[in-house]
Parts: structure tokens; C-alpha cells; sequence
């Protein structure tokens, strides 16, 4: 910890040409980056090496790795032996000759030409560390290494460490892969012990954290994307400079986030991130790819995760996860219906999941009488038992109209086709909100019913959530205005 006066934000390139990468270095910079790591093991000629490396127009990591090569198994068999024995027994190394020996001639010349950072891929090219280190005039050392998939606990990880900073390395690096994201805890527990500057990276969609929250715990640099291009693990380097600001993030940090599967889609961290600075207060809000909520609160448990919105498929299973839930959220069917529009009308709901179920409850404590259409009809059947209401099988919904004035509410997850009768409803609500205006809604405007976006409850969630993640006031009309102006 404490390594960084500023965050150093990189923008990784692994490109096959050198013209390719000398064009990446130009938008890396437009779009704000650092530095860049060049990745040199797909460029296939030195000489192509050397002039992208004279014409960089940032400072550069250069770093060729033959990854992916050594299992966590072996090498903690490795550290188990002696933890400054870090020389590997070339028989692990299942990497052709031709490419070591490419290798050890990228990194001789990295350093001839004095680029910035040199890295060394541990596995790889580990007996070259000692030559490097006495060749080079000002480039630092990363020493690096790839954990592949396992149980990564913090003694490991922090072991493996221990073994990376014996080297001497100015830096070391570790990219683990992990399975679930809950993988990424050890990792940061890695960033707060090492003695010298550590950059991390978890690969794969459930390591996206790593990056977004690795300054929190003392990351010196974080990498993203190019051209808002989605690598898997890596955010943008746009959203880094424009959406998270993880300048700004330190020690101090709340962390929110949204717990979904899939999240790729989900606005929210464009709004609560602007949300957040607008009242100068402290706090990240990521995107959170969970598996197993009930596993994901237990290991990110202490109070610096301070608030989660919940998305698909978790919002049941995060009730039963809850020391205290709001009577609202519980199955409150004890309500007085009060005067409301919908007090009296048949509300037509398809889909009985979290946001389906919420919907119910709401329906019938104003007063409305709700139908259910369920692909899973047991469980539409078990939600309409719930509020009184009644379940009817999917495919009986085109031709379902038993009245006029009825309410239409689509919370299926994979959205609703409009059906025939879209003239018998006098509203028509689509939970979705990306696309903000759903062939659903279009069509019903066509016919001339009123309609509700997702965005507005969207919006009226995510004002509920930002009170109670600041304790506070959300300001509405700034957020309002967010909304409006990216969605
Ligand atoms: O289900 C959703 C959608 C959401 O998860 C999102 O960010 O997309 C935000 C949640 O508040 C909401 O309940």
C-alpha cells in the first residue's frame, strides 16, 4: 500500500501487426491512458519489435508471456520447496524453444532501447531476471506470473508473492484466473500486504473488480480497453477516466454495486458514479457478476461493501440473505388497499421473478386484481396463491381479454412480443429499460395506450437505493438528468 501518488491507468494492446500497434498506442493516448503494455508475442519480427518500441508515443510496458502455462498446483510445489528457489525446472515449462527464444531477445532489446518497464513472465523467462536487472539503465522490472484457475487462497497467493518480490523486481504482477468472484477477495487481500508496487489482474468476466476496485487496496495501476472494445475482465479505458474516476478512489471508499447475472447491461453504474460525485461523497458503484449471492455477501461481508441493487436471478434469494427486511419487500399483503387508478382493475403481469413478484404485491395492495402469465407455470401459479390472484398458462396470453381498461405489466425476463390485444389495456408497462422504448411499448403507443418505460422505475429504484447507500438525499433532478442524457 501507499506505493501510488497517482494511479497509473494502462491500456493493454496485444496487437498482430506494428502497424496496428503503433495505431492503438495513438488512441490509447486520445483516450487518455498512461501508459501502454505492448504484448509482444503475436508481432513476429524483432525488427518489428524495435520500431514499434522507437516509435511509442507513451511510456510503455513491454511484455511478451508464453501464459497460461503453469497450474497453481505446481507451483506452489515449487514454493513449497524453498520460496527463494524460484528457478523452474525447465521440464514444467511446456513452451516451445522458438518462443523462449523470442522472448529473451524481446526483453534484451526493451531494455537496450531503455523502455519504461520491462516485464518478465516468471515461468517463462525467470533465469533471464538477473541479466535484465544488471543491463537495464532507468526501465523497471515487473516480475510477473499467471495463477491458472484454483482454489486461490491468500496464503497462496500471498506466498507466490513473496516469491515474486525475492527476485528483486522493481514491480511484480500477478494475473490469476478466476471461476466465481468471490475468487478475486484473496486478490485483494495480496494487493494490501506486498512490499513493493503490485498491479493485478483477475482474468475473465468475474474479474472485472480486480481493476475497478484493485486501487482501493493499493493498486499502483489498472488497465483497460481500447475503444470502449469489451475485453472480458477489462473495463474500458473510457469508463476508468469518464464513469468510475478511479483517480479518485482510495482507501476510503464505499463500495455499491449491482449484483446481477448477466450485468453487461445495466446503466446503473453510469448513473450512481456521476450520482456519487455530485454530492462529494465517497463511494464506487461496480458492476458485481455473481453466481452465489448467499456466498458473494459472506466473503465481501466487511462494512466497506456498504450497499448492493439486486438484479436478476438473486432478488428472491437476497431476501432470505437479510438480517431485517422492510415489511414492504415482505410478502405484505396486509396493506389496506387504498384509492389508486389501478384500485379495481384487472393487472395483467407476465413474469413471476423478483421484479414480476414485487409487482404483484404492489398491484393488489392498491387494489387491482392480478393475473398472472408464467413461462414456469407452477411458479406463476404459487405467486398468484400469494396475492389472490389467478395464473393462466403462457400461451393463453395473445388471445386473453376478458374486459377493457386493463393494466399490462411485462417483467419476463426475455422481454414480451406485443400481442393482438394491446387495444383492451388502457396502460402498458415494460420493466425492461435498454432499449428504453421496447417494441412493446412502440406498439402500444401505435394503438394509442399509455405507456411506462423501465427507465422510470429504474429511476425510482435507483433514487430509493442512493438514499439509503448515502444516508441521505438523492438529487433527483441531477439524476433525472443523467438518465436523460446517456440512456
Ligand atoms: O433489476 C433491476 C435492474 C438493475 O439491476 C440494473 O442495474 O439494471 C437495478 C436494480 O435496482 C433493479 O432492481
Amino acid at each position: 500500500m501507499g506505493f501510488r501518488e497517482k494511479l497509473l491507468v494502462c491500456a493493454t494492446i496485444e496487437s498482430e501487426t506494428k502497424e496496428e500497434m503503433v495505431k492503438s498506442m495513438e488512441i490509447a493516448k486520445e483516450e487518455g491512458a498512461d501508459l501502454v503494455e505492448l504484448c509482444m508475442e503475436s508481432i513476429s519480427h524483432i525488427s518489428d519489435v524495435e520500431l514499434v518500441l522507437k516509435q511509442r508515443t507513451l511510456p510503455a510496458i513491454v511484455s511478451f508471456s508464453k501464459t497460461k502455462i503453469v497450474v497453481l498446483h505446481d507451483f506452489m510445489l515449487m514454493v513449497g520447496s524453498s520460496v527463494h528457489n524460484f528457478r523452474l525446472n525447465s521440464q514444467k515449462i511446456s513452451c516451445k524453444g522458438d518462443s523462449k527464444h523470442k522472448c529473451l531477445q524481446v526483453l534484451r532489446l526493451a531494455v537496450e532501447l531503455d523502455v519504461e518497464f520491462v516485464e518478465i513472465d516468471f515461468e517463462l523467462a525467470s533465469d533471464m531476471i538477473n541479466e535484465v536487472m544488471q543491463k537495464r539503465e532507468n526501465s523497471k522490472i515487473i516480475v510477473s506470473s499467471y495463477v491458472k484457475c484454483g482454489i486461490h487462497s491468500k496464503e497462496k497467493l500471498g506466498n507466490l508473492l513473496i516469491c515474486l518480490q525475492s527476485t528483486g523486481a522493481d514491480i511484480v504482477k500477478l494475473v490469476t484466473e478466476v471461476a466465481y468472484i468471490t475468487d478475486v477477495a484473496p486478490v485483494f487481500h495480496v494487493l494490501t500486504l506486498s512490499q513493493v508496487p503490485v498491479i493485478v489482474r483477475a482474468v475473465g468476466d468475474r474479474g472485472l473488480i480486480s481493476q475497478l476496485l484493485g486501487p482501493k487496496y493499493g493498486a499502483f495501476m489498472v488497465s483497460g480497453s481500447l475503444g470502449g472494445k469489451s475485453i472480458p475482465g477489462l473495463p474500458p479505458l473510457l469508463s476508468i477516466k469518464n464513469i468510475y474516476k478511479l483517480d479518485n478512489v482510495d482507501v476510503d471508499t464505499k463500495v455499491f454495486g449491482v449484483v446481477s447475472n448477466p450485468v453487461g447491461h445495466s446503466k446503473g453504474p453510469l448513473l450512481h458514479n456521476p450520482a456519487f460525485r455530485f454530492c462529494g461523497y465517497n463511494g464506487i458503484y461496480v458492476p458485481l457478476l455473481v453466481d452465489n449471492i448467499k456466498e458473494f455477501l459472506r466473503v465481501f461481508s466487511c462494512s466497506d461493501f456498504a450497499g448492493f441493487s439486486i438484479g436478476l436471478p438473486h432478488k428472491e434469494a437476497a431476501v432470505a440473505c437479510c438480517d431485517e427486511v422492510d415489511p414492504l419487500a415482505k410478502i405484505s399483503n396486509g396493506e389496506e388497499p387504498n384509492v389508486s387508478p389501478i384500485a379495481g382493475r384487472l393487472f395483467v403481469l407476465v413474469g413471476a421473478g423478483g421484479a414480476g413478484r414485487a409487482l404483484a404485491f404492489g398491484a393488489k395492495s392498491k387494489g387491482a386484481r392480478v393475473v398472472i402469465f408464467n413461462r414456469n407455470f407452477g411458479r406463476g401459479e404459487s405467486l398468484a396463491q400469494a396475492v389472490s390472484g389467478e395464473a393462466l398458462p403462457i400461451d393463453h396470453l395473445d388471445a386473453f381479454c376478458p374486459e377493457n381498461g386493463m393494466i399490462l405489466a411485462n417483467c419476463s425476463a426475455i422481454g414480451m412480443e406485443p400481442d393482438e390485444n394491446l387495444r383492451s389495456y388502457d396502460l402498458v408497462f415494460d420493466a425492461v429499460y435498454t432499449p428504453r422504448n421496447t417494441r412493446l411499448l412502440q406498439e402500444a403507443v401505435e394503438v394509442g395506450v399509455t405507456v411506462v418505460s423501465g427507465v422510470e422505475m429504474f429511476i425510482r429504484q435507483a433514487l430509493g437505493q442512493f438514499k439509503l447507500f448515502t444516508n441521505g438525499l438523492a438529487p433527483e433532478d441531477f439524476m433525472r438528468k443523467v438518465v436523460l442524457e446517456q440512456f
